[in-house]
């Protein structure tokens, strides 16, 4: 009989409460999940469910309250370059340029200055911002520099990227333009995606796995397997039956409850 495989991530009964100036809000309660290696899993639900807080307990940026997070079966004491998150706000240094951004990690790291070049330039063109290398933040696009985020993320050796809204911030075609290419580089890279949206086409698109959150407290109400062949059609009707199934059950958190 095959060995169960030890997944990259498992969350394990779950619970975050948050005390700040007096009050305290229970932003998780009890989360399940488990992440195999190389899956590509979407957390989606509306504001405030708990989705980025779970994303930053994954990081090691915060400490379950209870409950426990484990990478390969360790637990998760604190941030690590093998889980690479990538923010909303890209998160890059304006003071380097997308070379020395995406340096930046082996570089900390202490590696040989040869390697470093190579590995940044390996990245740089991986997003395909050969020509870019040596220009600075604030003269990229924004879909630029969220490609110059990922390089990065990469290079650090990640084994998982934890992505919060990365393309909530881009106009719409620039999203689906990045939604490509990210798909594009998992398919090429084997890399395991842990992804924050609150867009249920997003998630559709992107996932193996949709994780749906529901508010107050925030909990993992239901995980659904996305069956459909990739590159996938947003307008065939088994997108569009799913897209209804998920849209009911995010509105029906927002439903008057009965008295
Ligand atoms: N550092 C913090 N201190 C106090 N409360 C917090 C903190 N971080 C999050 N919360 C609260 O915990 C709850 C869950 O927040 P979280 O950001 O995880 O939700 P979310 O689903 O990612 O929301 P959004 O989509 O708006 O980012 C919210 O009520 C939020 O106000």
């Amino acid at each position: 009989m095959a060995e169960p495989t030890v997944p990259i991530l498992t969350i394990r009964d779950v619970s975050k409460t948050y005390t700040a100036q007096g009050r305290r809000t229970e932003a998780l309660r009890g989360a399940g999940l488990t992440v195999q290696r190389g899956e590509f899993v979407c957390l989606l639900g509306a504001s405030g469910c708990g989705k980025s807080t779970l994303l930053r307990i994954a990081a090691g940026f915060e400490a379950p309250s209870s409950g426990q997070a484990l990478m390969w079966d360790k637990p998760i004491v604190g941030p690590a370059p093998s889980r690479g998150m990538v923010f909303q706000d890209y998160g890059l240094f304006p003071w380097l340029s997308v070379r020395d951004n995406v340096g930046f990690g082996p570089k900390s790291r202490g590696r040989p200055a040869a390697e470093i070049r190579e590995t940044a330039r390996r990245y740089i063109d991986l997003v395909g911002l050969g020509r870019f290398a040596d220009a600075y933040p604030h003269q990229l696009s924004g879909g630029m520099k969220q490609r110059v985020a990922i390089a990065r993320v990469l290079a650090n050796e990640a084994e998982m990227v934890l992505m919060d809204e990365p393309f909530g911030a881009l106009d719409a075609m620039t999203r689906e333009r990045l939604q490509d290419e990210l798909l594009d580089l998992w398919t090429r890279t084997g890399l395991t995606v842990l992804f924050v949206t609150h867009a249920i086409e997003e998630a559709i698109f992107l996932a193996d796995r949709i994780v749906m959150m529901s508010p107050g407290p925030g909990r993992i109400e239901a995980v659904h397997t996305v069956d459909l062949p990739r590159r996938r059609d947003v307008s065939s009707p088994a997108f569009n039956d799913l897209r209804r199934m998920l849209s009911a059950q995010l509105h029906s958190h927002h439903a008057p409850k009965a008295a």
